[in-house]
């Protein structure tokens, strides 16, 4: 199993290129699904999510044209409707996505009931729902949602309790096929919900109010060839950013976008960082002391729970307290423990962690269970005194294209070692 060697205590300088955006990337490989013509999608990032998705891809019998690193054609025009099996689907839970545009294309689904993860029990109720409301018969079925609308499926209004991307998502790919007009309420607003709109109407569909908490799709349009370039991670920007904060760094981030990421910059600003738009995306640089400062995760555009472990990292060193509350997933803190190994001083009080900022961070052996808390042991690492080593580094590459790499060049001491 490799890891990361990370000597720290090295400030950051340079220039780090936004790829394009896994949680936007992985609903529209799935929305291929829907239509019988090509989709070219373009700026997907290198990571292991996106070729785990692209594999299941194949398993649904959709060809892979034009594959480079960063693009693919997608043609579900032989594709097969088969199920989606547990192992597949346990491993990564966007895996759901398939649901809506099988039932919609196909008029019946079976895909495995993802199970619960690191981050909480991530619940599919709302995805079942939105089905639901669009005429689907749903059953659970030995560990297997079977969903199906054998007469197609007919436009209606669906009020989600709470706003889900993932369910949001589903919602959009199903009302496409579906007969007649959708109303979404409380949607999703994510960037990358709107960014799916915005990939669904280039194959032909006609869809308002995406990014609101109201969308309009009109059903049943014909979909042809399409063409999508896909969104920059505001998710991967915010972790650079943080990476400059925390060495008191300068990084100039490439492709992001500032309005992406209002609330983040209005906290690192209050923690004492400088972040401002430029002709190429955003510059971050801190040369003055951190301030701790309290944040709520939030639905878009609050601040995201997928920054949530990377700004707790920030916050560790920080002059004074910082709380953090986590409102979106219940279990978001498994960061904690290992930050605690590097010398963070957190309490955790149910689904706040108050963080006492301490002068220094010092290197120890670490291990992470997710994604973004993997990142911010990293992130931690690059601003501890000595040598940190971030285990199980596979959660890294879920959704970090070249993270050490990019680190590295602009001056970070980091090896991969297996
Ligand atoms: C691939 C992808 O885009 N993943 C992102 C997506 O996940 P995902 O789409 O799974 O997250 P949701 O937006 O659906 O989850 C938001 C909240 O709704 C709850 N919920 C969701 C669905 C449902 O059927 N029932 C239910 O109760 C969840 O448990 C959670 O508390 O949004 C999350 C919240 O911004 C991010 O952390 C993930 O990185
Ligand atoms: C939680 C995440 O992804 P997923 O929803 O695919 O688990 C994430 O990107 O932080």
């Amino acid at each position: 199993m490799e890891r990361l060697v990370i000597e720290g205590g090295r400030r950051l300088e340079g220039t780090v290129q936004i790829c394009g955006a896994k949680n936007a990337s992985l609903p529209q490989i799935a929305a291929s699904l829907i239509s019988g013509a090509p989709l070219t999608l373009t700026n997907l990032p290198d990571v292991t999510d996106i070729q785990a998705m692209l594999a299941l891809m194949e398993h649904y019998g959709v060809a892979l044209g034009n594959r480079t690193a960063h693009s693919v054609t997608l043609d579900a025009g032989a594709a097969r409707n088969v199920e989606a099996p547990y192992d597949v689907v346990r491993r990564m839970r966007a895996t759901i996505l398939v649901l809506g545009p099988l039932l919609a294309r196909f008029g019946h689904a079976r895909v495995s009931m993802p199970g619960g993860c690191a981050i909480g029990a991530r619940p599919v109720d709302l995805h079942l729902k939105a089905l639901t409301a669009l005429g689907a018969t749903i059953a659970i079925d030995a560990g297997f949602i079977d969903a199906s609308a054998p007469r197609g499926l007919t436009g209606g209004r669906i009020v989600f309790g709470t706003p889900s991307m993932g369910a949001t998502e589903t919602a959009m790919m199903a009302a496409v096929l579906a007969r007649g007009e959708t109303e979404i309420m409380n949607a999703a607003r994510e960037p990358e919900v709107a960014d799916l709109a915005q990939c669904l109407c280039a194959m032909g569909a006609t869809i308002e109010g995406a990014g609101t908490h109201r969308i309009l799709v009109q059903g049943g349009a014909a979909l042809g060839p399409a063409r999508h370039e896909v969104i920059p991670d505001r998710v991967e920007a915010g972790t650079y950013a943080i990476a400059a904060a925390i060495t008191g760094g300068h990084l100039e981030l490439t492709g992001a976008r500032l309005e992406h990421l209002s609330a983040v910059g209005q906290a690192l600003e209050a923690a004492g960082v400088q972040i401002w738009p430029t002709d190429r995306g955003l510059m971050v640089s801190r040369s003055g002391p951190l301030r701790g400062v309290d944040i709520t995760t939030e639905p878009y555009p609050g601040i995201p729970t997928d920054l949530q472990a990377q700004f707790m990292a920030l916050m560790t060193i920080a002059q004074g307290a910082s709380m953090i509350r986590e409102t979106v997933f219940e279990n978001r803190f498994m960061h904690v423990p290992e930050l605690s190994r590097l010398g963070a001083n957190i309490t955790l009080q149910g689904t706040s962690a108050l963080v006492r900022g301490v002068e220094i961070l010092r290197g120890a052996q670490v291990m992470a269970t997710d994604l973004r808390a993997s990142v911010s042991l990293v992130l931690a690492a690059l601003a501890a005194e000595g040598e940190t080593v971030v285990n199980r580094v596979y959660h890294l590459d879920r959704g970090y294209e070249c993270l050490d790499r990019k680190l590295v060049r602009c001056g970070a001491q980091i090896r991969r070692v297996s």
